[in-house]
């Protein structure tokens, strides 16, 4: 197996701006490690209880679900709870829709979810609040990109992404989701077939992904630049086993490391024990917006190794509103790359073209992706 070293970045380190560009590029994904500091960030007890209550959820029977199911009226599109299979993120290459279930939450509109929650409605104000949390880390990441893309302060510098990630400007196409992929024993009648997964290799469409798992719930894959697949741990900081999964596959971030330590020791980092780290992906919106610089890298869920495991994870999926125009941003960095994701983001297609908002990125991806405008919970 190559060498595979997703950092960790503690973005309150001095380097963190550097850091989180280097790994985009290279990667398109890397880990925060969630150290929060005041009542507006993520604290892990809000992670534990978000999870607590996806779990609440998906653990009901079918038909309390299927009141919220993605196809019915009220639900609208894209928004509520998908079935197993009933999404395929890898058409071309799929035999078998995806072997989990999902529910989508779209943003809320004056403090209220902008669909029926059914079962999820004693939880409203917490998930409202949790995803809100959610883009406020966003937009903390979005100010380090900006530094470490060198915009300049002509050009807003650190806050060059904020006003489009402002969501009392206008609507957007963010998403909440939760995510459960049920233990492979579960449906005895229909075992899956080797090929089979539990999601299809995709990229994701708005501007950051950030991704909350379990520890000993793993399954991600991201794909390298050389087309090879690599494992992502669910727990990087190996606060369950005591070892870091970093010994199989991640390490932190040169600038992080503590002299003489190869491994993590969460407190010499000051975060509080059982803090997890938080996995955050690039976007084909945001590698659109940099001229393919900063990389989207292709991802999937694979079967696990024991037919027992399951899986709950949690993305958010942060998308600028749907009026930003996209115009190349302002930064040599992203003026100067020359590189191949150039041209799968569809730069050149954009040059002397009037700027594309991010609602037209989005229904543009869709329609490659799907030829419809249906399943954008991405
Ligand atoms: O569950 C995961 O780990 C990944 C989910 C994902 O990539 C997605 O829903 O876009
Ligand atoms: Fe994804």
């Amino acid at each position: 197996m190559a060498a595979f070293k997703l950092p960790i970045i503690d973005l309150t380190s001095p380097d963190s701006a550097h850091d989180i560009v280097a790994a985009a590029r290279e990667y398109g994904f890397f880990f925060v490690r969630n150290t929060s500091s005041s009542a507006d960030d993520l604290a892990q007890g809000d992670i534990d209880q978000i999870f607590n209550i996806s779990k609440g959820f998906f653990q009901l029977p079918v038909e309390r679900k299927e009141e919220v199911a993605i196809n019915s009226i009220e639900s609208g599109s894209n928004r509520g709870w998908l079935a197993m299979e009933r999404e395929t993120l890898d058409p071309q290459h799929q035999k078998r829709g995806d072997l989990k279930e999902a529910f989508n939450i779209s943003e809320y509109r004056s403090g209220h979810a902008n669909q029926p929650l059914g079962p999820l409605s004693p939880h409203e104000a917490y998930v409202g609040e949790f995803a809100s949390k959610c883009h406020g880390l966003c937009r903390r990441i979005l100010e380090l990109f900006a530094i470490g893309l060198q915009i300049p302060t002509s050009s807003g510098g650190p806050s060059y992404f904020l006003p489009p990630h402002d969501p009392t400007t206008g609507p957007s196409g963010s998403i909440l989701r939760l995510l459960y992929y049920p233990p492979l024993s579960a449906a005895p009648s229909n075992p899956p077939a080797t090929d089979d997964v539990r999601a299809g290799a995709h990229s994701d469409y708005g501007s950051l992904t950030l991704l909350f798992q379990r520890p000993g719930e793993s399954g991600l894959e991201i794909q390298l630049k050389d087309g090879s697949w690599m494992p992502v741990p669910s727990d990087p900081l190996g606060l369950t086993s005591g070892n870091p999964s970093s010994n199989l596959s991640t390490v932190i971030s040169p600038s992080q490391r503590p002299e003489g330590n190869d491994g993590e020791d969460s407190a010499a980092h000051g975060s509080s024990p059982g803090c997890n780290a938080i996995l955050i992906n690039v976007g084909d919106l945001l590698s659109f917006w940099t001229n393919g610089l900063l990389r989207s890298a292709v991802h999937r869920v694979v079967l696990p190794a024991e037919a027992s495991h399951d899986r709950y994870s949690i993305a958010y999926f942060c998308h600028p509103v749907d009026s930003a125009e996209l115009r190349a941003v302002p930064s040599e960095l992203v003026g100067e790359y020359r590189g191949d994701e150039r041209d799968r983001q569809g730069f050149a297609e954009r040059v002397g073209e009037k700027a594309v908002t991010a609602k037209e990125h989005l229904e543009r991806r869709l329609r490659e992706t799907y030829g419809s405008g249906k399943e954008e919970g991405k």
